[in-house]
């Protein structure tokens, strides 16, 4: 297995009175993507800050590129690259001055930052724009010009903040497939997204995060195999849709409705409860237009996960967060 380029170890901040981490644990290694999810407030910028040695923790330790957080700082800045959410773009210089800047600021020679920049400029295809000012990029551009900036030193982990927050569908898709080349020459990602579609394609493993604390982590497969629920869509006539969803209800099946279609969506646990319904319906005389089974999404999880940590919360009052499942 690769080398593990991040790791933490009951690693905790606290802000007075709030616990943003409380005791994380995490591994992320060269060549792979680790997924960070949680819902705002979550703690995943504060742990981003403390890993890009941005904060201090108050608890815990951690290491980056095989460095301590807390004592090698600078070890650290000189092999991480980090794309925040505010753009670090200069909009008023180019493309290339934006880039030369940044491998001046590192300590590159004239010669070599002008290099370095002309060659970050073709691989993310910004050769149209490179002389014009960064003001007048698409967004997607603008994206691409961001996450270059991060890798002029050739970084060994990229920390990415919700990368393609605000992007269409086609330059999404583009950022996507530069992220999967760095990572198969073996850069250590650490990907914050709110988007599942997004983790769920780039992700290796991931992590969720609820209020601070580590609620479940695995590969995306462990995670829908352990908590995500299959489901079944049943397609009826409109006219039948009450005497199915009441059949269904009576033998504990309670359906959600989906008026198009109509469809009615009952959460499985084994593909044998498939058969059951289709006899439960035979049996009520409601004729089957449609019938499928469908694998868990990551939202599913998601939802699933989230819900049970503040679930857990509410039950045990101020102190939240028994870890479900997975591990
Ligand atoms: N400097 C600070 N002072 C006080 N509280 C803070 C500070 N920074 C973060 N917090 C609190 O710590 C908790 C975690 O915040 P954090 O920004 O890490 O969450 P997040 O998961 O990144 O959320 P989002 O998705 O909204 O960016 C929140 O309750 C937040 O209010």
């Amino acid at each position: 297995m690769s080398e593990v380029t991040i790791s933490t170890r009951g690693l905790s901040k606290r802000f007075g009175e709030v616990t943003a981490l409380d005791a994380v644990d995490i591994e992320a290694r060269a060549g792979a993507v680790l997924g960070l999810l949680g819902h705002n407030g979550a703690g995943k910028t504060t742990l981003v800050h403390i890993l890009s040695t941005l904060s201090q923790p108050s608890a815990g330790s951690a290491t980056v590129a095989g460095f301590d957080v807390r004592t090698q700082g600078a070890e650290i800045r000189r092999r991480i690259g980090v794309t925040a959410q505010h753009t670090a773009v200069d909009n008023r210089l180019s493309g290339t001055a934006n880039l030369v800047l940044v491998a001046r600021l590192l300590g590159a020679r004239p010669k070599a930052a002008r290099n370095r920049a002309t060659q970050l400029i073709e691989a993310f295809d910004l050769t149209a724009g490179a002389n014009r000012p960064a003001s007048t990029y698409s967004g997607g551009m603008r994206r691409r010009l961001d996450l270059a900036m991060s890798l002029v030193a050739d970084p060994v982990v990229l920390f990415l903040d919700e990368p393609t927050t605000g992007l269409d569908p086609v330059s999404r898709v583009n950022l996507w497939e530069i992220v999967e080349g760095l990572v198969r020459q073996g850069t250590a990602v650490l990907l914050t997204t709110q988007d599942l579609n997004e983790a769920d394609r780039l992700a290796d493993r991931i992590t969720v995060l609820s209020k601070g604390r580590v609620v479940a982590s695995g590969t995306t497969a462990e995670l829908k195999a352990e908590t995500g629920r299959r489901s079944v869509h049943v397609s009826v006539e409109r006219d039948r849709l009450a005497r199915a969803a009441s059949a269904l209800r009576q033998h504990g099946y309670p359906p959600t409705v989906e008026q198009q279609g109509p469809t009615l969506v009952i959460g499985v646990d084994a593909s044998a409860e498939l058969a059951r319904m289709v006899q439960i319906l035979v049996a009520a005389e409601v004729p089957i237009d449609g019938l499928a089974l469908s694998e868990p999404t990551l939202d599913d999880v998601y939802l699933a996960l989230t819900s049970a940590a503040s679930a857990t919360a509410t039950e045990s009052g101020s102190s939240p967060h028994t870890p479900v499942g997975v591990s």
